[in-house]
């Protein structure tokens, strides 16, 4: 009778016959003899596990016995058309036993970005806001930011292109205040203010705006997944950046003539920086993989070292070029940003190589259920375990 394999184990390990880009394989830990394709050891998770978490700091793969994960189910790389080529696993990335902590990736220079084009979004709960669709030099992905406030404006979209028509700058979006049926001008219409030269304009708001960098999750935010919180996260911050961009009592001017106040009395608004780095940068069919891992019994950091994936694939370089862009940079926006976040590693990662953004509040995204007693809120065995999986072992401040 044939003997029955591990489910750890490929049936046929292929070995590559060249070293993967930033993922070489680690000579100096040779598998147990008793893992060779002929004789089936059984590896357990939390052996797997062990033996990438106690391997030294120095190696940045971890030490899985080779033939224990298949090639098969491990890519090259992280999704997403990098044309930057990085690591699996972050050179700052240390492992100890337990434990597994990461500092952000520190790009040196800033990536390009461009805004191409923006829209008014109406949306359900009644607030507006402005979409933006950015693309850069990094990567091909549509990065996006979710604006809330008229006077948050992309130098890069606002900029004047050759040749273009004034039909042209309304179609990408170029326009000040509102576009109506017939409208001929992108430009200011009477009663309308100039933008400044950071192409946000004078508000003379006392408060700074908020920020969310924000990760896609498929299964979070379209597929009503309870495993995470990331669909709650990201209509809480819609929720309080609708409400930072509404009129506020201290900036309040007389409506003109009894009608609609006007756009100066605007709240700081906000913006939302939408980051397609689905499952923490490894994209969404890894993601799938680490959720059977974790029904398993692995947690979440665990299933993406099996996986041979860092605990968080992500970086930040792109984000906080797009706040530049919007003029939330140190440069136009000293007085800094209130971010909302409870991941550490994002403030630093967000400033900047340069500290091109300053973070001046972090503001903290308690869990609804842990808000109101479990009355409201995503409830789930399997979302308790991934915050504390967050705080326990990627440093999260949920508080
Ligand atoms: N690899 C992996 N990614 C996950 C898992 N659950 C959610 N994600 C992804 O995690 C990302 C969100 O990251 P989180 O760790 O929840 O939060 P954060 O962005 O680091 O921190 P906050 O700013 O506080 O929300 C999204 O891209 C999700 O798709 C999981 O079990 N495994």
């Amino acid at each position: 009778m044939a003997e029955k394999s591990s489910p750890f184990i490929a049936p046929q390990p292929i070995r590559p016959s060249a070293p993967i880009e930033g993922f070489a394989l680690d000579s100096t830990n040779t598998p147990p003899s008793s893992t060779t394709s002929d004789s089936h050891q059984t590896f357990s998770h939390r052996d797997i596990l062990r033996r990438a978490l106690n391997n030294d700091a120095s190696n940045i793969t971890p030490a899985l016995p080779e033939s224990i994960i298949s090639p098969a189910i491990t890519p090259p790389s992280t999704p997403g058309g990098t044309v930057v080529s990085q690591p699996r696993v972050h050179p700052n990335e240390t492992t100890q036993t337990g434990t597994h902590t990461k500092g952000p990736k520190l790009l040196e220079k800033l990536p390009n970005v461009e805004c191409i084009v923006r829209a008014r979004i109406p949306t359900t709960t009644g607030a507006e806001m402005f979409l933006h669709l950015y693309q850069n030099d990094s990567d091909n992905k549509e990065h996006l930011a979710i604006v809330f406030g008229n006077h948050i404006r992309s130098r890069s979209l606002d900029r004047v292109q050759e040749g273009e028509t004034e039909m042209d700058r309304m179609i990408r979006g170029a326009y000040v205040g509102r576009l109506h049926p017939g409208r001929v001008s992108s430009r200011l219409e009477d009663g309308e203010e100039v933008p400044n030269e950071a192409g946000a304009l004078q508000k003379g708001h006392t408060e700074s705006p908020l920020v969310r960098i924000h990760s896609e999750c498929y299964t979070g935010e379209t597929a009503w997944s309870a495993r995470c919180d990331c669909g709650e996260q990201l209509d809480e911050a819609a929720r309080l950046m609708s409400m930072a961009s509404e009129p506020t009592s201290s900036s309040t001017e007389p409506p003109v003539d009894g009608g609609a106040v006007s756009d100066a009395a605007d709240g700081p608004g906000g913006v939302i920086i939408y980051l397609r780095q689905e499952g923490r940068g490894i994209g969404l069919g890894e993601k799938l993989k680490a959720y059977n891992l974790q029904d398993l019994g692995s947690d979440t950091v665990e299933a993406n070292l099996i996986l041979r994936h860092p605990a968080d694939a992500r970086s930040y370089g792109l984000a906080t070029a797009m706040l530049v862009d919007l003029g939330l940079g140190a440069d136009a926006s000293p007085e800094g940003i209130r971010l909302l976040t409870n991941n550490p590693d994002k403030i630093r990662a967000v400033e900047g190589p340069n500290r091109e953004v300053r973070v001046k509040d972090r503001v903290a995204m308690i869990p609804i259920a842990w808000r109101t007693g479990g009355q409201k809120g995503i409830r789930s065995a399997e979302i308790e375990g991934y915050l504390q999986t967050k705080i326990g072992k990627m440093g999260h401040m949920i508080r």
